[in-house]
């Protein structure tokens, strides 16, 4: 059985007076991988950037293999591979360049560069411009900075965003396989069928609050498209 490697307790988060995600607790295990799941607003991004330590959390505590961020700044981010939303490349530089970049400030060799860059499908395009790259290339580089070093903890928001089909689907591979190695996963998604090719945990939030959660098996008779409609139509 393998052990927990990100514990979240009654982790709470208030800006300007108003709560933005109430008191939320879970465990992760290594291998397993978490869906965020819940509409637009519902406080997803905040509690993934809380778990990444870019937002403190107002209340409660985060912590990573026994570290919390502020005990163990610098091992705690190191394992952490992350993935986030809607972020600006500098436009002028070239994809190698920015994949260099990342691999310089993870410590990681060419060998690697070149292996992640082929499985993101990215080699043909390495002298392009992050400027001239498309949103689905852009979210293939950010897919392979998060997961340059092997990391024992991958966090991602939205990922699936701007792929087309087969990257949906290679994209759900790479996760898989991270899987067997006991890499943990947690990941924000608006895409209920890749939740269901790759998560074993869901967490429903809607409005800040969680409205249902627990093993994928216990959503496999509905579905999660079903569970979500019939979850958000008792509260509306
Ligand atoms: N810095 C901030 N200041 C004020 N409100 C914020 C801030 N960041 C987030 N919020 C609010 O917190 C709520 C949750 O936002 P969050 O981005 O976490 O939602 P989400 O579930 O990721 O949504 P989406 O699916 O649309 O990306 C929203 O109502 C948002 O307006």
């Amino acid at each position: 059985m393998s052990d927990t490697i990100l514990h979240v307790e009654q982790v709470e988060k208030t800006i300007q007076g108003k709560t933005i995600l109430q008191p939320i607790s879970f465990k992760l295990k290594s291998g397993r991988a978490l869906a965020l799941c819940g509409g637009n607003g519902a406080g997803k991004s905040t509690l993934i950037r809380m778990i990444v330590g870019l937002t403190q959390t107002t209340k409660g505590e985060i912590t990573l293999n026994g570290m919390t961020k502020k005990s163990h700044k610098k091992q705690y981010v190191k394992s952490i591979g992350y993935m986030p939303d809607d972020f600006q490349f500098q436009s002028a530089v070239t994809a190698k360049e920015t994949i260099k970049f990342y691999a310089d400030l993870k410590g990681v060799d060419q060998q690697r560069i070149d292996a992640i860059i082929k499985q993101v499908g990215l080699t043909e395009h390495l002298n392009k411009s992050m400027g001239a790259f498309s949103k689905g290339m852009r979210q293939r580089m950010l897919l392979a900075q998060a997961l340059l070093t092997n990391p024992p903890l991958i966090v991602l928001d939205e990922p699936t965003n701007g792929l087309d089909p087969y990257w949906v689907k290679s994209f759900g591979n790479m996760i898989l396989d991270a899987k067997k190695r006991e890499q943990a996963v947690v990941f924000s998604t608006h895409d209920l069928h890749v939740a269901e090719e790759i998560a074993d945990d869901i967490i429903f939030l809607y409005d800040g609050k969680v409205i249902s959660s627990g093993p994928i098996e216990k959503y496999q008779k509905d579905g999660l498209y079903n569970t979500f409609q019939h979850l958000v139509l008792n509260l509306t």
